[in-house]
């Protein structure tokens, strides 16, 4: 088997395996070409499967298998001796608390280290007291501490504006200044993934011009409609072998109207928020049970209404 490459008048590019004999050229290298696309079919179906356990993050998605598609060919380019762009991956995640920025950062670092692209794919999770020191220079010896414990993985550092809080003469000023040159001098050892509220993260950028351009993913994770949340927690539930009541489900979707409109955006925790419901109930129904005299497995299996509690006042989380 042969492998060229051809652009159709798209300007795609497709690689073409050739199937023909040839008998005076030594043996191709059939074993490593079938071993690679079955590699890239594994890859990509375990991606898919656990982005698929995610609701909704369509245009994330979408991303997720761009950067696959962008690495795997830069990969194929390599091998056939063509030049490919150097991967510079690092990325800003913009969204309330509880849109999946942990969770998808999570799985963005398996894909990579699958990928090869990392050496572990790893996270590692920082705010600012993790990267901020209380002396001259104790501030760059701790990121870079930081930076080394995520080599071959992600550094992902949460609420990343709140490097900035105190202005040039703060020592988060310092921290910044060493994940910058640590993410241009070792872009290919660790991807940075910056993360906070949206409106919080363009302030922050807008007060370090340059910083943005630095990073070529910037993705947006939009707070969960009433009908996702539910999907969610329907989720949550069914990974831990529990199924709601209708009553349970109407209850918990009254309860989310409520508190999604009434605690204003910043304030509402959407997945995490849905998350603590789920294992609340759980130990509510564990106590109902208890309770009882006998229960048969539906009752093991459902949440009623009564174990949802969510007649109290919506906390702010
Ligand atoms: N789209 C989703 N589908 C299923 N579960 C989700 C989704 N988004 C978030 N969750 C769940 O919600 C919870 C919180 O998510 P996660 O910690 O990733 O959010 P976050 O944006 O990193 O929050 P924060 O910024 O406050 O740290 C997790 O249990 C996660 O699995």
């Amino acid at each position: 088997m042969d492998q060229s490459i051809r652009k159709n008048n798209k300007n795609q590019i497709n690689i073409v395996l050739n199937h023909r004999k040839k008998e005076s050229v030594p043996p191709p290298p059939q074993k490593i070409l079938t071993e690679n696309v079955a590699t890239k079919h594994d890859m990509l179906r375990q991606v898919e499967e656990e982005m698929g356990r995610l609701v909704g993050m369509e245009d994330l998605k979408k991303i997720i298998k761009e950067i696959y598609a962008w690495i795997y060919v830069n990969k194929k380019r390599q091998e056939m001796g063509l030049k490919a762009e150097k991967q510079v991956l690092h990325m800003l995640f913009k969204g309330n608390p509880g849109t999946g920025k942990t969770t998808v950062a999570r799985i963005i670092g398996k894909l990579l280290f699958q990928m090869n692209v990392l050496s572990k794919g790893h996270l590692i999770e920082a705010e600012r007291a993790d990267l901020v020191g209380e002396y001259i220079g104790h501030t760059a010896q701790k990121t870079r501490e930081l930076i080394k414990k995520a080599m071959g993985g992600i550094l992902f550092v949460d609420e990343a504006y709140s490097l900035a809080r105190g202005g040039e003469k703060d020592f988060g000023k310092e921290a910044i200044d060493t994940l910058v040159k640590h993410m241009e001098d070792k872009q290919h050892d660790f991807v940075l993934i910056l993360a906070g509220y949206s409106r919080e993260m363009n302030h922050f950028l807008s007060l370090n011009p340059g910083l943005q351009s630095r990073f070529p993913f910037i993705v947006e994770f939009p707070d969960y409609t009433v009908n996702q949340l539910i999907e969610i927690g329907r989720r949550m539930y069914e990974e831990r072998e529990y199924q709601l009541s209708r009553e349970a489900e109407w209850k918990l979707r009254d309860h989310l109207n409520a508190v999604k409109y009434s605690s204003g955006l910043t304030s509402f925790s959407n997945g995490r928020y849905v998350r603590n419901i789920v294992e609340k109930s759980v130990r509510s129904q564990a106590m109902r049970l208890l309770s009882q005299d006998s229960y048969d497995k539906f009752d093991l299996l459902t949440i009623s209404g009564s174990d949802l509690e969510c007649d109290e006042e919506p906390p702010i989380l």
